[in-house]
């Protein structure tokens, strides 16, 4: 049982926004005729440069090529060697070994005729409770669209919205003040997202200020890596404040200075499925909460969050991974389902992620290599097509 061969195809997937996000997918393939599938999800994040994908293929084929599969943990400190982790959220590295390790749990999973959340520990849940973005207020005429968008989703089943904030407050605050008078209590806006654009001080200051609406939590509400502030702001606030993870010392760091409530656990930031469920069993072991993130995957890294998710103690929060709905198209002949504001978990009958590649819509998608075209880092960071200064 030996891997033989690695493959990487570079997607460039338009979202409904109009903004493209650039995606790696991943196939390992074993000498015994399997293939296990995997996705390095969209690398069309800040900092503003681009890797080389055939190195990387070339790099990757040499830790893997003549491995077992099962040595996950053996492969996972390969890679780790080969591409760090830092104590930065975009860190493209965690992108690449999260794509590699999903991989190796379908292949793994496949192998043994069982799903993935069977293979990690077996399933508290078949269903995960998710919210929809609305992306980040530049400008006052964004306020209408965004309510169109909470109207729409909200006829489709979604009555959980987070909202990213922070940039034009009147424009939040609008957006807020419409939601609450048009939905009242059927809407429920999860949080406040800052991104890390603020510093705790300025935060406390917006939250303050946005305070007599209904928010469940506030994330990212410090620079990055600013664990004092972060416990400053949670010392100051009411809400739970939630922090993705992007590293184990920088989760340390959380835990030790008791930052956060609520670890927000997504596989692509902190480098794959292992990292993921050790990053969540430290939190539990904090007696901290968890909910799932998202850098917004296809329904290949998708479907690899739903068997997470499902095989969690602590998952208690509305979590984020929606990326199918936001995208205008796939690569799977079955996409990941949505029913009620849940994300489904792929039912136990199916072997691995549960997904299968569709090579046809892949060929429509193709893209190079992820060079950037012409992107702002304004659009990088608010996700937005609009190049409106
Ligand atoms: O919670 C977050 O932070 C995100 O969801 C980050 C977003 O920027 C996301 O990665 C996206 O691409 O929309
Ligand atoms: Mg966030
Ligand atoms: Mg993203």
């Amino acid at each position: 049982m030996k891997i033989s061969d690695i493959r990487l195809t570079v997607v460039g997937m338009p979202r409904h926004t109009g903004f493209v996000s650039k995606h790696v997918i991943v196939e390992i393939e074993m000498d015994e005729g399997l293939t296990g599938i995997g996705e390095m999800s969209d690398f069309s994040h800040l900092p503003h440069y681009s890797l080389d994908t055939r190195d990387m293929k070339a790099v990757l084929k040499s830790i893997l090529v003549g491995q077992n599969p099962f040595d996950i943990t053996l492969i996972n400190q390969e890679l780790l060697s080969h591409f760090p982790e830092t104590m930065f959220y975009y860190e493209k590295g965690n992108f690449i070994r999260n794509g590699v390790d999903a991989a190796l749990h379908d292949l793994c999973a496949k192998a043994l005729q069982i799903s993935v959340a069977d293979f990690i520990g077996g399933r508290m849940k078949e269903k995960i409770k998710v919210c929809y973005p609305i992306f980040r207020h530049r400008f006052m005429e964004e306020v209408e669209e965004n309510l169109k968008v909470v109207r729409e989703r909200f006829r489709q089943g979604f009555d959980v919205f987070r909202l990213y904030a922070g940039k034009n407050l009147d424009a939040d605050e609008a957006f807020l003040d419409g939601v609450r008078t048009e939905f009242g209590s059927k809407v429920t806006i999860k949080s406040l997202d800052f991104s890390h654009l603020l510093d705790w001080k300025s935060a406390v200051q917006v939250t303050q200020r946005f305070s007599s609406y209904d928010v469940q939590l506030i994330e990212s509400p410090a620079v990055q890596n600013d664990f004092e502030g972060l416990r400053h702001f949670r010392m100051k606030v009411d809400h739970p404040v939630s922090e993705h993870v992007w590293s184990y010392r920088q989760q340390y760091e959380m835990i030790k200075h008791d930052s956060v409530d609520i670890f927000n656990i997504s596989p692509i930031f902190i480098g794959g499925l292992t990292n993921a469920r050790k990053a969540a069993a430290a939190a539990e072991v904090a007696g901290k909460s968890c909910l799932i993130g998202t850098t917004q995957e296809l329904s290949v890294g998708t479907a690899a969050m739903a068997h997470l998710g499902s095989s969690l103690a602590n998952l208690n929060h509305t979590s984020d991974p929606i990326g199918p709905e936001l995208y205008a198209g796939d690569i799977v002949k079955n996409p990941v389902i949505y029913e009620n504001g849940y994300l489904l978990v792929p039912g136990r009958e199916r072997h691995g992620l549960g997904v299968e590649l569709d090579w046809e819509q892949i060929e429509k998608y193709k893209a190079d290599d992820l060079s950037w075209g012409n992107v702002s880092a304004h659009q990088l960071q608010d996700r937005t097509s609009q190049a409106r200064k």
